[in-house]
């Protein structure tokens, strides 16, 4: 039996407009992705009988909803393979914080049985399954920062500076389809460049919503405010701001009201998973 160990990292939305809705009330949306070097972990053992295992059980998730579990099934579904796949998840990442935890573990789920089966799908292959499970799950499959279009699907590789993160995680779960439906988001922005992204330019525009539906997010918002620009990833509720070093980030960590957690990373270009694949071992902290 192989049995690998496989990163399945955060993401953060460096910024976050909607430039419309397409037909079908999905909004279309220009956002900039970055990973982090922190994350949840699969480890992943292949079987020789077809069925699929993920432990342990979520809280609030049917296993059939988990998302490794999709993600395995498309899989076996796409490569009529006859194995199998014990799963075990080793969570880090606050569910509904907008850090993609859920993407991130169903794109290693896809990249790792991919391997481990030895199905030989290529990326794109690969990412057109993942966006049968979600907008944000083909950019955690290329695993490169990147410009996204459209839905989330049309990427765009970027290089924006790698700095230091500090992530505050408000004690709230906000549902993202519960957001893009609020009548008061703002769903006109012009379309940007990239260029102007990289001169500063951008806002998360989910902000002003969530602020008002969710007062801790307001509250841990306008909190790390003091040390830096406070900004929000995704639909929240997870909130962060950007220094230059890691001491400047870990200085402000320090301060952290007991009742919130949060945690300290580094922003990555290529994604931990992406790492791994190339034999960094020591990619996630
Ligand atoms: C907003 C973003 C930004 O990265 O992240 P999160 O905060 O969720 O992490 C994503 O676009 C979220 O993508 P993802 O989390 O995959 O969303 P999905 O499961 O596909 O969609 C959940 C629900 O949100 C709404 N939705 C989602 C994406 C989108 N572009 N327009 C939408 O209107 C739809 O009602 C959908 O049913
Ligand atoms: N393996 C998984 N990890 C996290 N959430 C999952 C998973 N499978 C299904 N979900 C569902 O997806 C929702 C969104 O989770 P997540 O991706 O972590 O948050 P967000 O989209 O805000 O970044 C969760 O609230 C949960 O109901």
């Amino acid at each position: 039996m192989t049995c690998c160990h496989w990163p399945a990292p955060a993401k953060l939305n460096l910024f976050l407009h909607i430039t419309g809705r397409r037909a079908d009330g999905y909004h279309l949306l220009q956002t900039a992705f970055q990973f982090l070097d922190y994350g949840d972990q699969l480890t992943v053992t292949v079987t020789s009988s077809p069925e699929i295992s993920v432990t342990p059980q979520l809280s609030g998730v049917a296993n059939e909803d988990n998302l490794i579990y999709r993600a395995a099934k498309l899989l076996q579904a796409a490569t009529k393979t006859s194995l199998g796949a014990q799963i075990a998840l080793n969570k880090q990442l606050p569910m509904g914080g907008g850090l993609g935890g859920g993407s991130s573990n169903a794109a290693t789920t896809l990249v790792a049985l991919n391997r481990q089966w030895q199905c030989q799908l290529s990326d794109s292959a690969l990412a057109e399954l993942a966006l049968k499970l979600g907008a944000d799950v083909p950019v955690f499959v290329y695993g490169q920062a990147a410009w996204a279009e459209g839905v989330g699907e049309i990427l765009t590789p970027i290089t924006p500076p790698e700095a230091w993160y500090f992530v505050v995680i408000p004690n709230c779960q906000v549902s993202t389809a519960e957001i893009f439906s609020d009548s008061e988001l703002t769903r006109d922005c012009e379309p940007i460049k990239i260029s102007r992204f990289l001169k500063g330019e951008g806002r998360n525009v989910c902000e002003s919503v969530v602020r008002r539906r969710y007062p801790e997010v307001a509250e841990a918002l306008d909190w790390l405010a003091q040390y830096a620009t406070a900004k929000m990833t995704g639909t929240g509720a997870c909130v962060f701001a950007e220094f230059e070093t890691e001491a400047q980030a870990r200085q402000a960590w320090r301060q952290l009201p007991e009742k919130w957690q949060g945690f300290v990373a580094k922003g990555c270009n290529q994604s931990p998973l992406r790492q791994a694949i190339s034999g960094n071992r020591d990619c996630m902290r």
